[in-house]
């Protein structure tokens, strides 16, 4: 049977089925958050039903959460699991040191917190995302509301003292009021282009009094799985570099939606 999944879909999905062969019996795993990390959860509700698979599985957003119920995943909270073996999520953007951008959909602070907590992180993606230069993708800042205005004023201040280009921030907004974060913060996007020292970014931006977490990570990642549109995927992997990792059938992927 033939899918209908968009291209882009397709390309998502084959990245979060290959990137679920990571995860074996018994292990504390971390779910990312976005439309990438969707699949990854559905993939792993389809073991989890078909193969008896026993893992907890640890969200980071009320979405995802509610999501890895549906399909089936034990949820447990991060303080109950502690540590884990594997965080596998998406990313807006990521460079040749696997370095990246995340937070488009505003989950970036329990992300952050979740992946650092894993022996390993795995990123699935499309090929869009890989960039050379991390920055043409708005960095999300999140930050608290109690005078988020200065804290904002504070940012564009600091990014203009470091020469940064294009230091200009903007509230998120979700319609006509400001997006609220699962943890009851703001998010300001920073429209910065190209960013030049993604590490000092980090370190100072997170310096700012107001600023909870910035969407830069920075030596987190370990390996990213690349799915294409055609079925294949690629692995980086930050010690062993780019492989081909052969072709992942994606004609039975619509299941995933209409089996739950
Ligand atoms: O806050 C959201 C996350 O960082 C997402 O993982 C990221 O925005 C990528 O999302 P998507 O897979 O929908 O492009």
């Amino acid at each position: 049977m033939p899918s209908n999944l968009s291209p882009i879909d397709t390309a998502k999905f084959v990245a979060a089925k290959r990137a679920v062969d990571f995860v074996e019996d018994g292990m504390r795993v971390g779910l990312g958050t976005g439309s990438t990390a969707a699949w990854m959860v559905r993939c792993l509700g389809e073991r989890v039903r078909e193969e008896g698979l026993k893992i907890s599985g640890v969200p980071t957003s009320t979405r995802t959460a509610e999501l890895a119920r549906q399909v089936g995943i034990k949820v447990v909270s991060l303080d109950e699991a502690r540590w884990l073996d594997v965080t596998i999520d998406g990313a807006d953007e990521f460079d040749a040191d696997l370095n990246l951008i995340k937070g488009g959909g505003g989950a970036l602070l329990q992300e952050k917190i979740v992946a650092t907590a894993s022996d390993m992180m795995v990123v699935i993606t499309d090929p869009s995302k890989q960039v050379e230069h991390l920055g043409a993708f708005p960095l999300p800042v999140e930050v608290i509301p109690f005078g988020w205005q200065t804290s904002k004023a504070l940012i564009e201040e600091t990014l203009a003292a470091l020469d940064v280009l294009g230091q200009t921030g903007s509230l998120r907004m979700n319609g006509e009021a400001p997006f609220v974060t699962d943890e009851g913060n703001h998010i300001i996007d920073l429209h910065l282009q190209r960013i030049g020292d993604p590490r000092q970014l980090t370190m100072v931006l997170n310096q700012i009094p107001g600023v909870v977490e910035n969407g830069l990570f920075i030596d987190i990642c370990d390996k990213v799985v690349i799915g294409h549109q055609d079925g294949k995927v690629e692995v980086i992997d930050i010690n062993e570099g780019t492989r081909d990792d052969g072709f992942v059938e994606f004609a039975d992927a619509e299941n995933l939606f209409t089996d739950i």
